[in-house]
């Protein structure tokens, strides 16, 4: 039995289906938890940071017009009213003529309005002498500067960083709305193949793809599981049955062609998936199938290294962004003028590995395709997809064209 072939579609018609895909439900985490997540909503300061005028130095709370005309030649003696620690709770009013001394973060005392830092002043025993003058709201970081109460600190539809999650506990927030992160599940197909770091016996192939989009993933913060399986078409039905039911997201390498152990795309027919398109006009990556099976989402990658890796970066990827609720699934994209003249066929859109930098310092950005590299070493070394589009055969040495980069932002 053959799949059936279905009408090959563009690639910017599988990026509209892709594109179109709703993001997992929206679920409250607390901050532990929500490192790479993508918030669902605005996010309010829950707290002014600091909570209290506060001093940015160690030094003496003053009034500004006390110590107006101080300076190394004309110093000005106050007298020592006590000291104020970061976290204390010292009540000492500046007085007119008087100095708190003061540690950085500490509450700025009632009465005074400024920080004279230690290294302008010189303590006695019992007073301070000012060498330098200090007008109002030096060294004072106000109540709420950073972060005011109310406020909103998060925009909907940021991936949550490390700055992000102090921003959010300084702020007093402890819990964030955000989209659920999708469990994953990679499976490899193809009895030929072995797991990494096996030995690779005659005609066998490491499962070096299930590797690389596991990696893919990784990078992204994402937990993956991964299975290796055989070309039995039970046995293919009967693990994929269970991996729809528990992942949000599955993605299979290998077997989506015609050929006699071609099996994985009739193992997901007999699990009732529905499939949204196969084959896209795309090179590499033309057997690409994408399938829904209730709210899980199914990539089938083609199995050939270059295919896989295409189809997963192009069309896959922007799938599971869509998912944890990426407002822009495709990113990465600018035009860049090629340095050597590349090509594809006419009706297709053909992706070429490249590799986009600057020739010297004061050049702007070029892509430099990586066609004499063999196909794996290409996609190690490469950080772009040089795109010869649809209409074109060729683009030209010094022409510009589209190139996605593969270190792409949130
Ligand atoms: N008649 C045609 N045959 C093929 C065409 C074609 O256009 N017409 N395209 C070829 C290309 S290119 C690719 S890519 C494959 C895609 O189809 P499949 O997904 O069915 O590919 P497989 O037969 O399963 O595998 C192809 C190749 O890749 C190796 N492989 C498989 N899985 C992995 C893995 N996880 N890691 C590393 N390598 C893997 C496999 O051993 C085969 O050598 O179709 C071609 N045929
Ligand atoms: O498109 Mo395939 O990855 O073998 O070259």
């Amino acid at each position: 039995m053959k799949t059936h072939r279905t009408h090959l579609i563009s690639f910017s018609e599988a990026r509209a289906i892709v594109g179109a895909l709703p993001p997992l439900p929206v679920e409250h985490v607390p901050l532990s938890g929500a490192l790479g997540t993508i918030t669902a909503g605005p996010v309010l300061a829950a707290a002014n940071c600091p909570t209290i005028d506060s001093s940015l130095k160690d030094g003496y709370a003053v009034r500004s017009t006390d110590v107006a005309g101080a300076g190394r030649t004309t110093p000005v003696t106050l007298q020592l009213a006590g000291t104020v620690v970061a976290g204390g709770s010292d009540q000492t009013a500046v007085l007119p003529g008087t100095a708190v001394r003061i540690m950085t973060g500490g509450t700025l005392p009632a009465g005074a309005d400024a920080v004279l830092a230690s290294e302008f002043a010189e303590e006695r025993t019992t007073t301070v002498q000012a060498r330098a003058d200090a007008h109002c709201g030096r060294n004072v970081l106000r109540r709420g500067a950073d972060i005011t109460a109310g406020a909103i600190i998060i925009e909907p539809g940021v991936r949550l960083g490390a700055g992000h999650l102090g921003l959010l506990a300084a702020a007093g927030v402890t819990a964030v709305q955000i989209y659920r992160r999708p469990s994953i599940m990679v499976i490899a197909t193809g009895s030929e193949l072995v797991a990494p770091g096996e030995p690779i016996g005659p005609g066998q192939v490491a499962a070096s793809n299930m590797i690389t989009v596991e990696a893919e993933l990784k990078s992204l913060g994402l937990p993956v599981d991964t299975a290796l399986l055989r070309d039995n078409l039970d046995n293919l039905e009967e693990v994929f049955s269970s991996a729809l039911q528990n992942y949000d997201i599955l993605l299979t390498c290998g077997g989506v062609l015609d050929g006699d152990k071609d099996l994985t795309l009739r193992a997901m027919q007999r699990c009732g998936v529905r499939q949204l398109f196969h084959r896209v006009r795309i090179g590499p990556g033309k057997g690409i199938s994408m399938a829904l099976a209730g709210d899980t989402l199914v990539f089938n990658l083609p199995g050939g290294p270059p295919s896989n890796h295409v189809a997963f970066r192009q069309l896959a990827l922007p799938g599971i962004r869509r998912r944890l609720g990426c407002d822009n699934p495709f990113p990465g994209r600018i035009t860049a003028p090629v340095t050597e003249t590349i090509s594809g066929p006419a009706g297709w859109t053909q992706f070429i590995y490249g590799y986009a930098g600057c020739l010297d310092a004061k050049s702007s950005l070029v892509a430099r395709p990586l066609t004499t590299r063999p196909r794996l070493q290409a996609i190690a070394e490469a950080n772009c997809l040089i795109e010869v589009p649809e209409q074109l055969c060729e683009v030209h040495a010094g022409n510009h064209t589209t190139v996605w980069l593969f270190n792409e932002t949130f």
